[in-house]
Parts: structure tokens; sequence; C-alpha cells
């Protein structure tokens, strides 16, 4: 099948066709992860958005079910250097172009992504188009690149979102039954709300590791909604586009922070954070993509290394006085996570839950739960 890829700046790259046939649009950005390409596809976060990989072999290993960070693939394509010919690994159930095909994505194979990767790292984030089929045109995959909406002021959130709210546990038979150790007390567990914004499973699943009992609730539940519902603490998730224009969700996080709720911000939500409390949010020249980008917890001076899927960041320059920066990028220097000074409320721009990625970050999910835990012993006390 052939295949082009046009950015709107004029730059073809011609390639071989995988997955679907037919066009998609977005913003492109490239990822450095080196493996993860499922859990890359299947981060709603990337909805709206093209994604390359600057790994050169991708599709080796194939695809599971276990490994999907959502229920489908939500970026719009997908751009690789080399396919191999079969993928080799016990927990394959599917290649990467009949995984494609079945969620009527297209991939374009072939390309230099390493010269792909240069010029958007030169020229910053840009809108392109994959085209694939019988008969192509380069024309048309450069008027349709030209012609996708820009990703800022975007609200994508609705959709990737959950419509109505579930609880996320071992015990009810949640999409993981059995994949981690059974939790058994219900009621000794800590109730953590996750406002769904387009959450990664691997949120829920290390919440859950850590004995924590989970309701996901839509982007538009109100604050009293989610008071009603008696939380230890609430989540804000990752998600997709840009926060600026989630003023619902700024508000709701406004009113559960003056009841008094412990909250954890993850990337979507560390911006929204930001947002709430009178920050500003930026556009990124090309963003952090990848699972090797160190990070600094200026309190302890130990540097993590982290996954990361973002555009915008919080400018730290308008932070408000009530907040303070906890991380910083190695990279750019950009805010990678602040807190709260008076309350337990506080934020990541990383992925701390990784899927894929490093572990490090991982600790952040135990602050949440200590910080839970005091809250509540605070309150009894
Ligand atoms: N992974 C995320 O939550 C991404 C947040 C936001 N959409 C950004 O691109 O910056």
């Amino acid at each position: 099948m052939q295949a082009v890829l046009a950015l709107a700046d004029g730059s073809i790259f011609r390639g071989k066709g995988f997955g679907a046939a037919g066009l998609a649009v977005g913003e492109i950005c490239f990822n450095t992860a080196m493996s993860g390409y499922q859990e890359i596809l299947s981060d709603p976060s990337y909805r709206g958005q093209i994604v390359t990989l600057t790994y050169p072999h991708i599709g080796n290993t194939g695809v599971n079910a276990e490994d999907m960070e959502g229920a489908k693939i939500f970026c719009s394509a997908l751009v690789v250097r080399n396919l191999p010919r079969t993928p080799s690994s016990w927990r394959s159930t599917q290649d990467l172009p009949t995984f494609l095909q079945t969620h009527q994505i297209p991939g374009i194979a072939g390309i230099d992504t390493r010269a792909l990767t240069r010029r958007l790292r030169d020229s910053g984030a840009q809108n392109a188009a994959v085209l694939t089929g019988a008969e192509i045109s380069d024309d048309t995959a450069l008027s349709a690149a030209r012609a996708c909406p820009d990703l800022p002021g975007r609200d994508l959130v609705q959709d990737v979102v959950c419509r109505e709210a579930y609880t996320w546990d071992l015990a009810s038979g949640a999409p993981d039954q059995g994949y981690r150790a059974q939790a058994t007390v219900q009621a000794a567990l800590r109730h953590v709300v996750v406002y769904d914004f387009g959450s990664k499973r691997n949120i829920l699943r290390l919440l859950t590791d850590r004995a924590c009992r989970v309701t996901v609730v839509p982007p538009r539940t109100t604050a009293a909604e989610v008071a009603d519902l008696r939380p230890d603490g609430v989540l804000f998730s990752n998600g997709p586009g840009d926060p600026a224009v989630l003023d619902y969700a700024q508000e709701a996080m406004r009113q559960i922070i003056a009841a008094d709720i412990p909250i954890f911000g993850l990337c979507l939500g560390h911006q929204l954070l930001g947002l709430a409390l009178g920050a500003k949010t930026i556009k990124m020249k090309f963003g952090h993509h990848g699972a090797n980008h160190p990070v600094k917890d200026l309190r302890s001076g130990r540097v993590l290394i982290t996954s990361q899927n973002h555009g915008f960041a919080v400018d730290v320059d308008t932070l408000p006085a009530c907040l303070t920066t906890t991380h910083i990028s190695l990279f750019d220097g950009s805010l990678q996570g602040m807190a709260h000074r008076d309350l337990p409320v506080f934020s990541f721009q990383g992925h701390p839950e990784a899927g894929p990625g490093p572990h490090d970050a991982g600790v952040i999910f135990d602050d949440f739960t200590h910080a839970m835990h005091r809250h509540r012993e605070r309150r009894h006390a």
C-alpha cells in the first residue's frame, strides 16, 4: 500500500502504508521511548496527534490485551522507520499492522524518522497528514495537513472519557480482575475519586496496588457530587488537548481544594491545578514525549528518570504564591511538579504511572496515599 506523510510546512515523506487505508490528520509529535508502542498508541492523551517513534524497530513484540492503557488506539496515525516481518513475543496475540487495521488507524513505515524528528525539533510542533491507499496524492495530503485545526484551544477530552461513573476495583470485576494481588477489606481502603479526562489504566492499577478503592467519574462531575462520594483524595488524570479551555474542571478543582480534600494532579491534572490557582499554561515548542526524561526533585536533590507526554506546560513564572515548585525538567528547566504550601494538594507533569516507562517516579503515588492517610488522621484527631 502506498503512503505519504505531509507536514503543514510543505515537507513530504513517502513510505509504505500499513494498518487502515485512508487519511488522518493531527499535530505530529515525536516520542523517544525505545519500547512501549502499544501503551503509547492506546494512551488517550494522544487524541488529535500523529505519533512518530524515534526508535527504529517498531512492532517487534506485537500487541496483547494486558498492555492497553485505554480501550482503543487514540492517536490519529503512526509513523515508523522499520516494521518487522513477524512479531516475536510469547505475550503477542496480534501483529501491529492488524492492530491498526482493527482500530481503523493508518500507519506509514519506511520513513526517515531521524530526519523527521530533527525537522520537528527545529521548526516546532505542526500539523500533518498521513494518507495511505492504492492511489495517493501529495497535494491531497498537504491540503489536509494545512486544513487541520490547531491543537491549542481545543477541548478533546469529551472524545475520550467515561460517560458514567464506575468503580475500578478488583472485587467488583474491574477490567483487570486478577491482574494484581487481591485487595480484601474494602472498608479499610482509601477511597480515591479519579476525574477522568482520558485516564491511563496504569494510574488506576497503581492506586489499587496501594490498597485504594477507586471511583472514576466523568470530567463534568461537580465538586458537590464528588464530595458526596466521601473520598479520601481526588486524582485529576492525564488527558488530551489544551488544559486552558477546561474551565469547568478548573472550577471543580477550586471547589475541591476549598472543601479540604487531598488532591493529586497528574499531567493534564497538574496543568489544571496551575490554572485553577491562577497560573498560566503555555504551548511548548515540541513538548516532551518519551520514557527517558530526567526530572529533579528539588526537595531531595534526587533525579528521577521519567515517562513524559505533554505539549503544554504550566508557566513557572506565573505560579501563585500558594504553590511551590517541587520538580523541574533537567532537559529544559520547565516546571515538572508543584505543591500547595499549606494543603495536601500537589501535582506532577510527567507520568509516574509509566506505562510505558521507568518506575522512578512511582513514589509519587506513595506520597499521595501518605497525604490521604495523614489528612484522615488529622481530621479524626
Ligand atoms: N498526558 C497528558 O495529560 C497531556 C496533557 C496535555 N494535553 C498536554 O499535551 O500537555
